[in-house]
């Protein structure tokens, strides 16, 4: 469990703690710094442990996956980040008990998995304007939805649409995201007909749109009808080249990363990572 994770209060935490202990074959650990969630994960790979279960938002499912990926030690998840969007893909509940009992009783499906180099993630990963708000949440004291909108509304007034060099076209976009899954998280739908076990990433350019079309992209991509927008290309693919003028920052399932090269190559594995939920 990542104690820093969400929204979520010290008495949510308590109660996850107290039925945890009453669980059989179970035991909880914290996570105490950044990357610990990965190296408790290959702890239990190499022990043959059946599942672990993250409990925290999408960045602490990336570290757990992230330990897990090939292995026979499937991915449980009890959501309680800021945008859970793996949990809401595979229809996890979102209540702390509905969650525990449905990683305790349904079995793992396989889903795939993809990279951004060698930057595994699970959800949805990319570069632009995205990739800047992450990096602006990243430095704030407070999670939620609430913090994220602010952060997207502080950096849209600033952020300038970039030229990147896409499977060796010239492309003036303002964020591109790949999804393995439809959601950012918190039901904002990038790329709804994604599905995570069809070995295929949807890459979505959002092309520059003027400031009075901000709403309408908004409320389309809370309602799934984002394809519909003038100002969105998808293209599936099972592999896409990026070039860029300068190094990329990007962000994987939510956490921002200053890379330090300017070519990206994203890839998938398919269905790679045993995961409790709905596909
Ligand atoms: N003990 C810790 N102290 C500080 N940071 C931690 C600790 N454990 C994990 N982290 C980091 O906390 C970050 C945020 O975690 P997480 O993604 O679970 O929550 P969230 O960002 O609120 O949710 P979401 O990703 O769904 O929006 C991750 O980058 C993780 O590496």
């Amino acid at each position: 469990m990542n104690p820093m994770s969400g929204t979520t209060t010290l008495a949510q935490k308590n109660k996850i703690k107290q039925i945890v202990s009453k669980l059989p074959e179970s035991q909880l650990f914290f996570t105490e710094y950044s990357g610990h969630a990965t190296k408790i994960a290959q702890q239990a790979v190499r022990e043959g442990i059946a599942t672990v279960v993250a409990i925290g938002g999408d960045g602490t499912v990336n570290e757990v996956g992230k330990g897990l990926i090939g292995s026979n030690t499937s991915l449980g998840i009890i959501p309680i980040g800021s945008g859970n969007g793996l949990a809401r893909h595979l229809k996890i509940p979102l209540k702390i008990e509905k969650a525990i009992q449905f990683v305790m009783s349904q079995p793992a499906v396989l889903m795939d998995v993809c990279f951004l180099n060698d930057i595994p993630f699970f959800c949805t990963a990319g570069v632009g304007f995205d990739a800047e708000v992450a990096h602006e949440f990243a430095k704030q004291n407070s999670r939620g939805l609430k913090t994220y909108a602010r952060m997207a509304l502080k950096s849209f007034r600033t952020y300038k649409s970039e030229t990147f060099q896409i499977d060796n076209e010239d492309k003036t976009v303002f964020a591109i995201t790949f999804a393995n899954a439809t959601q950012y998280g918190n039901n904002a739908m990038i790329s709804p007909k994604s599905k995570i076990d069809d070995g295929l990433i949807e890459m979505v350019l959002l092309k520059p749109f003027p400031f009075g079309a901000a709403p309408i992209i908004g409320v389309r991509l809370f309602r799934g009808t984002l394809p519909n927008s003038r100002y969105i290309e998808t293209q599936t693919s099972e592999n896409f080249s990026l070039k860029a003028k300068k190094d990329f920052l990007i962000h994987y399932d939510g956490e921002p990363h200053q890379l330090s090269t300017n070519e990206l190559s994203i890839s998938i594995k398919k269905q790679s990572l045993k995961v409790v939920g709905n596909v």
